[in-house]
């Protein structure tokens, strides 16, 4: 593996999606909100994109999605390779027609993209017919088939009902099912279980899981829980400050984390182990883009910082498909750096 790129392809597979260094600025903001991602995602796995709020996981979905609007952003880089058409992201972003069919996505909140004000089925119908030529009782009979396939009861009643008669985790089930009504090959989830209680959070991501090994569907999943990471994760990218600063197999990064903010991430996951020790932080937050230090954006966060990190570091392997953006990777001595945080 390339040190500069996250994976979630094996050796054998062909990647259905890759981003190569790929950049956006907002309008007004010098420093850019991502800064040369490299993505690359096969059939059946996930790339989990995790780090903490602020750090540009949401704003690189959408904008792979086509959903930023271009007077607010500029992207002074990227391409994107997807089904074997190659997109400039500088001019050329994902058309109309492949969005919501061939890639999908599902937000947090599906009251974002249900619309309180038509029935369920309408909407997922609607879904259909606007990629497919098929006439409305067979996009309805579609839907209502997707509906069963994502577990919900009563699918037939649930058809008429508007998105304020369900609970939570039934509009997400709906979410899901509009989104994977085309059979997209790529599919994007940026937190989809973040407001979810964890018992429907359990089944959601085992309904992701499920349908991910019927289709084969790659899929990007954004996050900061760690926990939901370890459960679906097929690989990891660690995100800070609109960079990649850690990627890998998730075995390999969970199991000997190499950058410092991944290590304190993963340190300031609560355990079941009884103790009453306060927990363990990362210090202070992510600055906001006005304050973005040059060379390594961790820097002022880093119990190990020194002169030498005010140059960028690059993405380099430490181990096989593990890459670290540090000057100090691999390193030797993690608990200092759990006890220096
Ligand atoms: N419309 C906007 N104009 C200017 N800056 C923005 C805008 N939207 C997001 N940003 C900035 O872009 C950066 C990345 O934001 P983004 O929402 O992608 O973070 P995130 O990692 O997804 O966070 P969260 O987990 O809270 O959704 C942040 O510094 C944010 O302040």
């Amino acid at each position: 593996m390339q040190g500069s790129e996250a994976r979630s392809d094996t050796e054998s597979t062909n990647p259905i999606l890759q981003l190569h260094q790929f950049s956006l600025r907002f309008r007004g903001h010098p420093e850019p909100a991502v800064d040369g991602l490299n993505l690359s995602v096969s059939a059946g796995e996930t790339l989990c994109i995790v780090g903490e709020s602020g750090c540009g996981k949401s704003v690189s979905a959408m904008a792979l999605m086509g959903l930023l609007p271009q007077d607010i952003i500029d992207i002074p880089n990227g391409q994107m390779d997807f089904e074997g058409h190659r997109y400039d992201l500088r001019s050329d972003g994902l058309d109309a027609s492949t969005r919501g069919d061939r890639m999908a996505m599902i937000f947090q909140e599906p009251m974002t993209s249900l619309n309180p004000a038509f029935r369920i089925g309408d909407q997922i119908a609607e879904a259909v017919l606007h990629h497919r030529n098929c006439t409305r009782t067979e996009a309805t009979e579609s839907a209502l088939q997707m509906l069963r396939r994502v577990g919900i009861p009563a699918p037939q009643q649930r058809l008429r009902e508007y998105p304020h008669q369900l609970s939570g985790g039934m509009r997400q089930r709906v979410m899901i099912a509009m989104a994977l009504i085309n059979n997209p090959s790529f599919l994007i989830a940026d937190e989809p279980t973040t407001a979810l209680d964890v018992t429907i959070q359990a089944q959601i991501l085992d309904l992701i899981r499920e349908l991910q090994s019927e289709t084969g569907m790659g899929t990007l999943f954004i996050t900061h829980d760690l926990g939901v990471v370890a459960e679906i994760a097929t690989n990891v990218a660690v995100m800070y400050g609109g960079q990649i600063v850690e990627s890998g197999p998730v075995g390999a990064v969970f199991d000997d984390p190499q950058h410092p903010y991944t290590i304190g991430l993963m340190s300031s996951v609560p355990r079941m182990s009884g103790s009453r020790d306060r927990l363990i932080t990362v210090p202070g937050t992510v600055p906001s883009l006005a304050d973005m230090p040059q060379g390594c954006r961790f820097r002022t966060r880093c119990p190990f910082a020194t002169d030498n990190c005010a140059a960028r570091p690059a993405l380099s392997d430490v181990g096989p498909d593990h890459a670290v953006a540090c000057h100090y990777a691999p390193l030797e001595q993690q608990d200092e750096v759990r006890c220096a945080m």
